[in-house]
């Protein structure tokens, strides 16, 4: 008899689970976009080291503001060093990322002067120490700028290249390997030889989904329902990968042979085979030798929910981030009753109008777990949780944004 066991009970005991910290490589900057740091990313320097200017215009001392006219005694342009020094009376024509030349404290804006010959005429105050860049503005010397786990995102790329470093500590990305298994499925290309035959969509969904999520994918394909061709494939997956992944076979039909394979021929520890959510219900979750084993159910919508919540936080987890699934609040526009004692995941259209997510359910198909159709487009699933009330129109409910999906 099988022991369902509730959503936030199967997430549980997936946290729990114990992971070894994955190996550390150093990964060229402009690869390295996804990855996760691996070490606290530190300043080594002052940004900016020295005083610098922030506009085009003239260095001077802020007490000669007042005065009417100044002379210009040279030129400093980014990139080089003037050696000329900023005394009373005179200034140096400075530009945007210049140093400021020595004895110069604030800059007069190109705009708020007229130059005649080698003098400018201030015709338009500042205030004392304007358009100076301060040493450190940027970051500080010894300053932690990126956290060890973050991934890195386009900000993280342009720090690092800040701070020179060209080479970026990083975690080895998880891999997973996929398949589906199933008698009737077809990979892409095959010939079909009778009606009963259809495509394979789960396990280039389910790879996409990880391959978005950072993992390293392992597509092992399509297997049929036989015990000794799931045994090999589960094995060779283990060999190779953190997580294998499996579609179909997993509820109670004669040839739904997934299960007893991961149970009696890999002798596995089951962790848990049956969740009260829908879709999903029959998904089972098991351990060998330290790699874990998920396997949905063949349903395309149902294994693709399912690899969401489950897969993905595991591949987080596995990366030592701290990423979570994109759960957020959203305005309902209709009634929405609560059909069964279980976590359920409904597919409906998400737009962010009036500064709120709002959901509606237009055009999204009813019938079984089969029918993917419904996460095209601007998707989210509507989280009802297992002691959730009936939703009424106009409530704030708990939706998972699919196309935040990281
Ligand atoms: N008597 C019962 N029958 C079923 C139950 C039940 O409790 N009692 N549960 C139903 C639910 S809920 C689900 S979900 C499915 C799960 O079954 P399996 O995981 O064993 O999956 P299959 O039977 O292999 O396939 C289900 C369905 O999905 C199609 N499929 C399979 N693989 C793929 C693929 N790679 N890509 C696209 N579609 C796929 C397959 O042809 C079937 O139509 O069981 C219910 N039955
Ligand atoms: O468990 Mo099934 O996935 O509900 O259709």
């Amino acid at each position: 008899m099988r022991n369902f066991i509730s959503y936030k009970q199967s997430l549980e005991i997936l946290e729990k689970i114990d992971i070894k910290t994955p190996p550390v490589q150093k990964m060229f900057l402009t690869q390295a976009l996804g990855y996760v740091i691996a070490e606290d990313i530190v300043a080594n320097h002052n940004s900016p080291e020295f005083p610098t200017s922030g506009m085009d215009g003239y260095a001077l001392k802020a007490e000669d503001l007042n005065k009417k006219t100044l002379k210009v005694i040279d030129k400093n342009p980014a990139g080089s060093v003037v050696e000329s020094i900023v005394t009373q009376g005179v200034c140096i024509k400075t530009f945007t990322g210049s140093l400021m030349p020595k004895g110069s404290d604030t800059l007069i804006p190109i705009e708020n002067v007229e130059v005649n010959g080698d003098e400018i005429k201030i015709i338009k105050e500042v205030t004392a120490g304007f358009a100076v860049r301060d040493v450190a503005e940027n970051y500080k010397k010894g300053e932690v700028l990126i956290k060890k786990g973050t991934v890195i995102g386009f900000a993280e790329v342009g720090v690092l290249a800040s701070l020179n470093i060209a080479q970026v500590p990083v975690f080895v990305n998880p891999t997973v390997a996929i398949a589906s298994t199933g008698s009737e499925i077809l990979d892409l290309g095959q010939m079909q030889t009778n009606d009963s035959q259809i495509r394979s969509s789960n396990h280039l969904t389910i790879e996409a989904l990880c391959k978005k999520a950072g993992a390293n994918t392992i597509q092992m394909g399509i297997v049929k329902d036989d015990i000794n061709s799931i045994t090999q494939l589960l094995k060779t997956g283990l060999d190779k990968a953190d997580i294998v992944i499996t579609t179909g076979g997993v509820s109670v039909g004669d040839y739904d042979f997934v299960q007893d394979v991961i149970k009696d021929k890999l002798n596995a520890q089951v962790l848990f085979h049956g969740v009260t959510i829908k879709p999903g219900m029959h998904l089972l979750a098991a351990i060998k030798d330290g790699k874990l084993i998920i396997a949905l159910p063949g349903f395309a919508y149902s294994s693709t929910v399912c690899a969401i919540l489950y897969v993905l936080p595991f591949i987080y987890k596995l990366k030592q981030t701290k990423q979570s699934l994109p759960i957020v609040k959203a305005k309902i526009n209709q009634d929405f009753p609560r059909r069964m004692p279980k976590t359920v995941f409904t597919a409906c259209n998400v737009e962010y109008k009036d500064g709120i997510y709002q959901i509606n359910f237009d055009g999204k198909k009813k019938g079984t777990s089969a029918i993917l159709t419904n996460m095209l487009e601007n998707p989210a699933l509507l989280i009802q949780e297992d002691d959730s009330k009936d939703i009424k129109a106009g409530d704030m409910v708990d939706i998972l944004l699919l196309n935040q999906l990281k």
